[in-house]
């Protein structure tokens, strides 16, 4: 296995994962490990299992077989309760309350301390609209009600199911600028996309295809091993190349090089 998905330095370790949904196989034996302190892009088509592996990982989707451990404990423990945070890509908000109420009341469940929700609200750049109704906003901006409530406690890592749908290009660069920082104060996150020119602002990128990996590695190392300047066609060169869909009855050729990002 490779170094980084050593338990000490790696925030999420996954092997050997199946699931099934409604009986049929949707992850194939995935293993992988996302590094502590980076922001990891979780990047395929849509229905390769993106959504599937996110809920496996924060212990609510019930798999086959495998072992997934985060920051050293098995999925879904209780004591990873407020220490790992999971955005749907469905806002979880209450509508006929205010962003400000919503946050309030999420904050108090958590027993995050009352500052918490100034902070999510400054961070999500939400304070124009902190005073109204969650049901009155904008997909958008419901989105950043939840990613908002997410914050809230300050969670060691951070797991985000598409957090830049339907967002504007000026608020999707804030929002990956976020994402830095809670990485630099020594978060970790997980940001599933199907959007690939946001690989570029990921640390490491997994790939998926079709319930499989196709890639686990630095944005650097999957162009240098495809040999292709962008990573929209880098997934279409392994696609023609075939893994790990050529490999029988074996387990997915992950490509991994370069260890910058150890942790
Ligand atoms: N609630 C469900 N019941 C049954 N099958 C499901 C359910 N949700 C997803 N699936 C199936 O599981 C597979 C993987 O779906 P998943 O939502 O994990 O993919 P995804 O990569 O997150 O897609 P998207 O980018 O569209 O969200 C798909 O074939 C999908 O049809």
């Amino acid at each position: 296995m490779a170094d980084h998905a050593d338990p000490a330095s790696s925030a999420i370790v996954v092997e050997d994962l199946h699931v099934r949904r409604v009986g049929i196989p949707v992850l194939h034996g995935l293993s992988l490990a996302v590094p502590r302190g980076r922001i990891v892009g979780l990047l395929g088509p849509s229905g390769s299992g993106k959504t599937t592996l996110m809920r496996s990982i924060v212990g609510v989707q019930v798999v086959d077989s495998g072992s997934i451990r985060v920051l050293g404990r098995p999925a879904g423990s209780r004591e990873l309760r407020r220490r790992v945070a999971y955005v749907t890509q469905q806002a979880s908000v209450y509508d006929d309350l205010t962003v400000r109420q919503n946050l309030a009341y999420f904050a108090r469940i958590l027993g995050a301390a009352p500052s918490d929700v100034d902070r999510a609200i400054e961070r999500t750049e939400l304070g124009p609209h902190e005073r109204r109704l969650a049901g009155s906003l904008s997909g958008g901006q419901r989105s950043r009600v939840s990613l908002a409530a997410a914050l809230l406690g300050e969670p060691e890592v951070l797991v985000l199911d598409e957090p830049t749908v339907g967002l504007d290009p000026v608020l999707r660069v804030q929002l990956w600028t976020l994402f830095h920082e809670l990485a630099a104060a020594g978060a970790t996150l997980l940001v599933s996309s199907h959007v690939m020119d946001e690989a570029r602002r990921c640390d490491r990128l997994l790939l998926m295809r079709d319930g499989e990996l196709l890639a686990d590695d630095t944005v650097e190392g999957v162009l240098a091993f495809t040999g292709t300047a962008d990573v929209e066609a880098a997934f279409l060169e392994l696609i023609a190349r075939g893994e790990p869909d050529l490999q029988p009855h074996g387990r997915h050729l992950r490509h991994e090089s370069g260890t910058e990002a150890s942790g």
